[in-house]
């Protein structure tokens, strides 16, 4: 007996970064044998597929009919398996990933006529897949996003077809061929694809039905109902945190009945039919080269092949968690394609997924709209005396339907020459309030005169945060140079000469509270430890004394001499800081520079309004006193012309004393 040795390569995914990958699921694989559909036929030949036990199969090779060719899966369903048993072992078990933010999807596989339809939609009194998905996804995201649960839940729905090449909208047929794009983190989008929310299992049938019916359908010689399309249903799950820090996530179930392999010579296809055919088996047949493209590790998956492997880019190879149930027919006559569907079922279990949770957090910064004084305040004296309410929904119109977020915010907008970090804060606040159900007062409901006293406040909390930062980065700056100072005495102590850098671990500043990206938070815990390298011997150095009025004189003493040596990126991070401080910064930022008092700082700002912006660090030298003249037209500051500029010899311990406070504070994002 022979045993097929299927699908041996392992799947190595192209992209690069295996450290931060998240771990890998592979495609699951069941395959689904149907009844004879002639009891008659069942009994007088046997099925030429046997069953070895719940998850292997064997068939004849037609080749040497004193072998069978023997094949593993997750899961063998046989003729007596029930809609349920296919449900419940194979499908049901990927839903909670959605609830999770992942993505997911289950393809019917198989030739025409072997029972994907039945597996997938079934009948009323046989319900497959779909409608017990969809009943246990609504049911579960009812019961996850009760209240008083941490995330609220909806549910939408979409439902396409790939009828020859195109992309047709099941929900609004009128719409035409619709296009497949991809988003920067590799999600597939159908921009214009209708989605429908759904919150109960009568929701759905009452799109679901209606669209089921614009599937492209036609009789052949094998199955009076041939699927003439792949019919994809997307059921999209999005949740969002109720409490902060408000995480969103979105979870994507692809259901898809794939239309069947035809062998045109059986089927019987003409004209149309023959058409038709020709671009399922194409699609197919791509399917399969992408399989195999997966399977040995190739640099280029032709997903772009065909409309369908573009669509199941993320679910083959991509971020989903995949079950891919291949549907065959005990019948002789399928031989063939059972064989062929056997086979691409065992190379497609090598195929290698990557999920990820699709997370991010909720971020609204409004753009800065500077607005005069009489507009922060809101209406006139008389406006305000037609009462709250109608001010501070900042519209004449009675509440009708829910506004679009944008319009929605319009009240905060009015006080948006803020900073963006502030408003979003106020809108976290606001929205935690909102979903504390209708009773609660959403902050931009509240009347101006509280609102603007609650503004005040977190406008003061911002400004001590900032305070305690500025502090937080000259004491991180004094103990930088403090160590500094103390491993000088230590090595000229010890006088080891062959000691020439030592490493030290920057203490890690306290994070500033910066909404980011979740992929960029990950990436910036991928490097946990800030290094500087400090003190390189430079050489010896003659000390110089002066005696009396005299010249200065050589004393005979000579000491070691070290400099601080700093890794070039950091050095060039903190250079960049301190150009764009000189750049941007108030005459307040500028003073938390090392070396930089107040007169200095409104210097630099004057010089800068005369000459333009600073090109490198050094060009603070050239920084010198304002004449009176132009002090008069730009500062009005009287007394700067006699400040001094920054020297070549300030220079120095100017960089020391303020590249490395800077640069140690890179992880708390940009100044
Ligand atoms: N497990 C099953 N039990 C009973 N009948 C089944 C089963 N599977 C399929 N059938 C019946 O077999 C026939 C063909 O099935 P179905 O239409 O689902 O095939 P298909 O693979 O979707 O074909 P196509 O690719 O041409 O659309 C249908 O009449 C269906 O009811």
């Amino acid at each position: 007996m022979a045993t097929a040795t299927l699908g041996a390569h392992r799947c190595r995914l192209s992209k690069v970064g295996a450290s931060r990958r998240p771990p890998p699921a592979r495609v699951r694989v069941a395959v689904r044998l149907r009844p004879f559909l002639d009891e008659a036929a069942g009994a007088s030949e046997p099925p030429c597929v046997q069953a070895i036990d719940s998850s292997s199969l064997e068939v004849a090779n037609w080749r040497n009919y004193q072998e069978t060719l023997k094949y593993q899966f997750d899961a063998f369903y046989g003729e007596r398996s029930s809609q349920q048993d296919i449900y419940a072992g194979s499908v049901q078990p990927i839903l909670r990933h959605l609830l999770e933010g992942q993505n997911a999807s289950v393809l019917a596989y198989g030739p025409t006529g072997a029972g994907k339809t039945h597996t997938m939609l079934g009948s009323p009194e046989q319900p497959g897949v779909i409608p017990r998905a969809l009943m246990d996804l609504l049911q579960l995201t009812r019961e996850e996003g009760a209240e008083g649960r941490p995330w609220a839940f909806s549910v939408t729905m979409s439902y396409l077809e790939i009828y020859q090449e195109k992309v047709l909208d099941l929900l609004d047929p009128a719409s035409g061929d619709l296009v497949i794009r991809e988003d920067c983190r590799g999600n597939i989008l159908i921009p214009g694809l209708t989605q429908k929310p759904i919150t109960s299992f009568t929701d759905f049938e009452q799109h679901f039905l209606p669209a089921s019916g614009n599937r492209t359908v036609g009789a052949t010689r094998l199955n009076q109902r041939s699927s003439r399309s792949h019919a994809v249903l997307l059921v999209k799950v999005d949740q969002r945190e109720r409490l902060a820090p408000f995480r969103q996530r979105e979870g994507k179930l692809y259901l898809i009945d794939l239309a069947g392999s035809e062998d045109n010579r059986r089927t019987g296809n003409q004209g149309l039919r023959l058409k038709e055919s020709g671009a399922i088996n194409t699609s197919l047949f791509v399917l399969g080269k992408v399989v195999d493209a997966l399977n040995q590790g190739l640099p280029r998956v032709p997903y772009r092949d065909s409309k369908l492997t573009r669509l199941l880019q993320d679910s083959l190879g991509g971020s989903a968690h995949s079950i891919l149930i291949a549907n065959i027919a005990p019948e002789r006559r399928f031989y063939l394609d059972t064989v062929s569907a056997l086979n691409f079922a065992a190379r497609s279990k090598e195929v290698v997924n990557r999920p990820f949770t699709n997370e991010r957090l909720q971020l609204h910064v409004l753009p800065p709209v500077k607005l005069s004084q009489k507009e922060l305040l809101g209406p006139s004296e008389e406006k305000r005396t037609r009462g709250c309410e109608e001010e501070d929904t900042g519209s004449l119109e009675p509440a009708a339907a829910p506004a679009p977020a944008s319009q929605r915010f319009s009240p905060l907008q009015k006080l948006s020459n803020m900073d963006p970090a502030m408003l979003e804060r106020l809108l976290s606040l606001d929205r935690m309030l909102g979903s504390q159900g209708s009773q609660g007062t959403p902050l931009l409901s509240t009347p101006k005169r509280e609102r603007m006293v609650l503004l005040k406040t977190v406008e003061e909390k911002d400004l001590e945060i900032e305070r305690l930062k500025m502090k937080q980065k000259e004491l991180e700056a004094k103990v930088l140079a403090q160590e500094a100072t103390e491993e000088e005495e230590k090595n000229s102590l010890s006088s080891v000469q062959s000691l020439s850098h030592r490493t030290v671990t920057v203490a890690k500043p306290l994070k500033k509270a910066v909404v980011m990206p979740l992929q960029l938070i990950q990436e910036q815990a991928a490097s946990p430890h800030t290094e500087i390298h400090v003190l390189k011997k430079r050489g010896r150095k003659r000390k110089l004394k002066t005696l009396d009025n005299s010249e200065p004189q050589e004393e005979e003493k000579v000491e070691d001499c070290w400099e601080l040596q700093i890794c070039p990126e950091l050095l060039a991070h903190g250079r960049q800081k301190i150009l764009d401080l000189l750049n941007e910064g108030s005459a307040r930022d500028l003073r938390s520079l090392h070396r930089i008092g107040q007169k200095k700082a409104q210097l630099i700002v004057g010089w800068r309004k005369l000459h333009g912006p600073f090109r490198q660090v050094e060009d603070l030298e050239r920084v010198e006193g304002i004449s009176a003249r132009q002090m008069e037209s730009f500062l009005k500051v009287e007394d700067l012309e006699r400040v001094e500029g920054i020297s070549a010899r300030q220079m120095e311990s100017f960089l020391k004393a303020n590249i490395l406070g800077l640069a140690a504070g890179r992880r708390c994002g940009p100044p």
